[in-house]
């Protein structure tokens, strides 16, 4: 069994803590937090054992009723593989630590590239992570333009690509953050994070992004433009959409037309925390534009792509497993998940 650590155990590390534990080949050894809130009550009530930032803060975890396994330092000396889901920035702090203990380390997208020197992506380069000590699974967004785009590159051969993400404001629980009722340029220039972001994984893509921010906490929406070297065939995009183990069809029949239809459809089907983790993408979005043009809608949910990513870098570090479709099909098999 391969001993896993979430340090943070916040929206994206409990989800990743439970796909973990839901693996034949994987065990929580320990999760993290700084602070006795919500989360370390339902950390105790999983059965993870809690480590702490600072042990100076046992007593406060204690006088609250949750119990303290021990510090930080502590738990990554247990672990084969750290998933690190820390907030952004933070990451890079805990790295000499990370060195000291020669532990393998995930980061998320919050962090820079440059921090592990390698970006995953599952359908993209799982192969390429075998044996690596530090990984970065690159973000929701940019995790649901690999996907698309790799697809699209091995059928047709991609020539360019434009997309522009719509992006929630903040997940459900953040109650401090914005906008309540702007339109946000996020950034203001071009291209956002994701284009160069995307050329981290797939480094021969041109690509350019742009992003805005809107006043929903569902999940993003992405509308994708890919030029293509060969002749596209719409039919046979969507039955490639249909193959793909990371890549779901939101059908016409269903009648959703938006983000907050699709997170009630997850929460109907009985998804683990109402959760989509493969690409929403809309059918009857999905154009072929003068032969060479792919056009699509996609939803993406932020708290969720990233999860079923972390758990195939572990078992690519690890290295027992070497092909992706293995490790997708165990990790989808595990969570009971087949694409919509
Ligand atoms: N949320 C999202 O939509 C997505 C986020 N990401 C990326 O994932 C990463 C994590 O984001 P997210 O889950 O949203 O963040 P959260 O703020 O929800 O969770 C962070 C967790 O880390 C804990 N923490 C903070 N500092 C430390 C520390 N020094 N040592 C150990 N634990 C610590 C926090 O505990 P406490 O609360 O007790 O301080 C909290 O449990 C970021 O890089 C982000 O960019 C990627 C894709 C989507
Ligand atoms: O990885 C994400 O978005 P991103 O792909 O736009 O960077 C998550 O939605 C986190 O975004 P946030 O930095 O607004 O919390």
């Amino acid at each position: 069994m391969i001993k896993v650590a979430i340090n943070g155990y916040g929206t994206i590390g409990k989800r990743v803590a439970d796909a973990v534990a839901a693996q034949p080949d994987m065990e929580i050894i320990g999760v993290s937090k700084t602070s006795p809130s919500a989360e370390a009550f339902v950390a105790q009530s999983r059965g993870y054992p809690l480590y702490i930032a600072d042990i100076g803060r046992k007593p406060d975890f204690e006088k609250a009723g949750i119990r303290v396994a021990g510090s930080v330092e502590e738990m990554l000396t247990r672990a084969d593989v750290v998933v690190d889901a820390t907030p952004g920035g933070v990451g890079a702090k805990n790295k000499p630590l990370y060195e000291k203990l020669g532990v393998r380390v995930i980061y998320q997208g919050g962090e820079k590239h440059l921090l592990a020197g390698f970006s995953f992506n599952s359908s993209c380069n799982y192969a390429k992570a075998i044996g690596r000590q530090f990984v970065r699974v690159v973000s929701c967004n940019t995790t649901g333009l690999c996907r698309i785009i790799h697809l699209v590159d091995t059928a047709y051969g991609v020539k360019k690509v434009r997309a522009t993400m719509i992006r929630r404001a903040s997940d459900p629980g953040e109650i401090k953050r914005g906008p309540v009722d702007a339109i946000v340029l996020d950034p203001v220039t071009v291209p956002s994070h994701h284009g160069p972001d995307v050329q981290s994984v797939l480094p021969t893509i041109p690509i350019t992004t742009a992003a805005l921010i809107v006043p929903t906490t569902f999940m993003h929406m992405h509308v994708v433009m890919i030029e293509t070297e060969k002749e596209a065939d719409r039919e046979e995009i969507i039955q490639l959409i249909e193959s793909h183990p990371r890549l779901g069809l939101v059908r016409p029949a269903t009648g959703i037309t938006s983000t907050a239809q699709l997170k009630e459809y997850m929460q109907d089907l009985g998804r683990s925390r109402a959760d989509l983790w493969e690409n929403g993408i809309f059918q009857d979005s999905v154009s072929v534009v003068d032969g060479h043009e792919v056009c699509l809608y996609q939803a993406i949910h932020q708290e969720a792509d990233v999860v079923v990513e972390n758990v195939d870098a572990i078992r690519a570090m690890i290295g027992e497993v070497t092909d992706a479709e293995t490790s997708i099909a165990i990790t989808n098999k595990a969570l009971g998940f087949t694409a919509i």
